[in-house]
């Protein structure tokens, strides 16, 4: 793999270090990485934000955010947050990098570092990405001898255009080799699990394709709604959240072909290529929702929430129908679905294949694999198997990988932000975006995206918050091939003699 790993004198500077995601996710993952010696003990972490705080006052941010579940964590906080500074000072203005750049410089040249290496993660609202990427190119880029990583959050733009513009503007400043457009999704252990599972198992690999496979769904259910967020989601809406990107990225790492090597380059070309085959998403192959008041009256609709417009028509749920139209996938349909204010908190891909032939058998149902991302991440396959003892009848079981059950509590699996800072350490591109990758996501987008939000688009069909999702999905997804298993035939965790009523 060509990947390029920075040294041991490293300054990870975070953009943003007053806000949200800079508490709740990238101090976290760097403790993380600390905690588990993935970072050099001696790196210099530097905070940067227009708050007026101490270095004392950020540290103090900072612990109070950091999950300290046994006494190896508590043991190493104090190490972690002296590796901490504070820099504040404006966006858009000379000052603070020039501050931020002294104090590189003074570490770098105390540990007499020859090369000076920088990370940049910025987050930071996508309005000042620019901005900051030319001060830090001007005032904070490393010598010449140096090098230099950027770690750009999402939103990549709003639509074709924007992302274009944020490309164009971007361009100049960094080289794709030093931007990392992070996508948390693909730090995800199982989604990184997916080249393994699909091209490391000759009997999934052989059955990967329209020959074998009746349907994919890809799902991702929040048991939460906006809960105050209202006022950035209501110019978002679902689609742009999580399933331009996050949901897309699992369905490219899905389908794509086998990339001839773990290479970054060659698995991205392989994402981008399979995108290049989908075809336009059509408004007529949707189901679009927004949730309304939980059915007891306890849980706020959507429009309930202050920040957003008493009339808006931004979508919570959509379960959009996908092809792809290659010699694998000609013919499957994939159904993406997403929302908000659901039953359940759970991301899972399912892939159902077809029937096998009836003949022998008076009933029996398909196979599916189903890949469980999280909660509790699980890889299981139904299978049909005799029901154990006298009966000769079958019934739907399961070959079960459940992580909690199978590995034990001694693996440490990183948290998302954890793998993919790290990841950006190491030099390895493989789970960020590249440019053209996100060019053709926008471009599949954009024009379901511009219907959505035009006034011909009629209101989203309401669903209680806590339900299911909008009442047309069963028969949206049937539409699309998915055969629901037989009432009363599978039973989980434990099957009992009493299946399908038969001994
Ligand atoms: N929060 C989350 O869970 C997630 C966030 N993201 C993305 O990460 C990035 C940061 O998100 P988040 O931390 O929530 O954002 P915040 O709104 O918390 O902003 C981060 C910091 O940026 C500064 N800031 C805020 N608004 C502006 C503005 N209009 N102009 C200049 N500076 C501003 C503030 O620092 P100060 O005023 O001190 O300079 C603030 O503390 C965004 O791109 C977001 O989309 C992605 C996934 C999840
Ligand atoms: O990017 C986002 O992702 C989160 C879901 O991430 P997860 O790791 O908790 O599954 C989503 O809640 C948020 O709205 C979106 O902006």
């Amino acid at each position: 793999m060509s990947v390029d790993a920075f040294g041991d004198h490293t300054s990870i500077v975070v953009f943003g270090a007053s806000g949200d995601l800079a508490k709740k996710k990238t101090f976290p993952a760097l403790f993380g990485l600390y905690r588990e010696g993935q970072l050099p003990a001696n790196v210099n972490i530097i905070g940067y934000a227009r708050s007026k705080l101490s270095t004392e006052e950020i540290r103090e941010r900072i612990v109070d955010n950091l999950k300290l579940k046994n006494d190896k964590a508590k043991a190493k906080v104090d190490g972690f947050l002296k590796l901490i500074s504070y820099v504040s000072g404006p966006y858009d203005q000379p000052e603070g990098f020039q501050k931020l750049n002294e104090a590189m410089n003074e570490y770098e040249s105390k540990n007499q570092v020859s090369k000076p290496e920088r990370l940049f993660y910025l987050a930071l609202p996508p309005s000042v990405f620019t901005t900051v990427g030319s001060n830090i190119k001007t005032y904070a880029y490393p010598p010449k001898e140096g090098r230099l990583r950027i770690i750009v959050e999402k939103p990549f733009g709003h639509d074709l255009e924007s992302s274009r513009k944020l490309q164009e503007d971007l361009a100049p400043l960094f080289t794709e080799e030093e931007l990392y457009r992070i996508d948390h999704y693909l730090g995800k252990e199982m989604v990184k699990n997916l080249l393994v599972l699909r091209f490391g198992n000759e009997f999934l690999n052989a059955a990967w394709n329209n020959k074998h496979i009746s349907s994919i769904q890809i799902s991702f259910k929040e048991a939460f709604g906006t809960e105050g967020r209202g006022g950035y989601f209501d110019e978002i809406g679902i689609i742009r959240d999580v399933m331009q990107n996050h949901i897309l990225q699992v369905l490219t790492l899905l389908t794509m072909e086998r990339p001839t090597s773990f290479d970054p380059e060659a698995i991205r070309d392989e994402k981008v290529k399979v995108l290049k085959a989908f075809s336009e998403l059509s408004k007529d192959d949707v189901l679009l929702g927004q949730y309304t008041k939980s059915e007891d009256g306890s849980k706020p609709g959507y429009l309930d929430d202050e920040t957003v417009k008493n009339d808006s028509k931004c979508v919570t749920y959509a379960a959009i129908g996908v092809q792809i139209h290659n010699e694998r996938w000609d013919g499957v349909p994939i159904v993406l679905r997403a929302g908000k204010a659901l039953d359940e908190s759970k991301v899972e891909i399912r892939i159902q294949f077809k029937p096998v032939a009836k003949g022998m058998f008076k009933e029996i149902q398909r196979n599916e694999l189903v890949i469980r991302i999280q909660p509790d991440e699980a890889v299981y396959m139904k299978i049909n198997s005799k029901i154990p003892g006298i009966s000769t009848e079958t019934s739907l079981t399961d070959l079960d990988l459940t992580y909690s059950k199978r590995y034990s509590e001694d693996f440490w699996i990183p948290e998302a932000y954890e793998a993919l800072i790290r990841d950006c350490y190491l030099g390895n591109h493989s789970n960020f975006v590249r440019d053209d990758e996100l060019d053709v996501s926008w471009a599949l987008f954009t024009p379901l995206l511009n219907y959505i939000e035009s006034d011909d688009f009629p209101k989203p069909e309401g669903y209680a918050y806590g339900s299911k999702g909008p009442k047309g999905l069963r028969q949206f997804l049937e539409k699309h091939n998915y055969a629901f298993s037989q009432e009363g035939s599978y039973q989980w965790p434990l099957t009992t003699p009493n299946i399908k009523g038969k001994i």
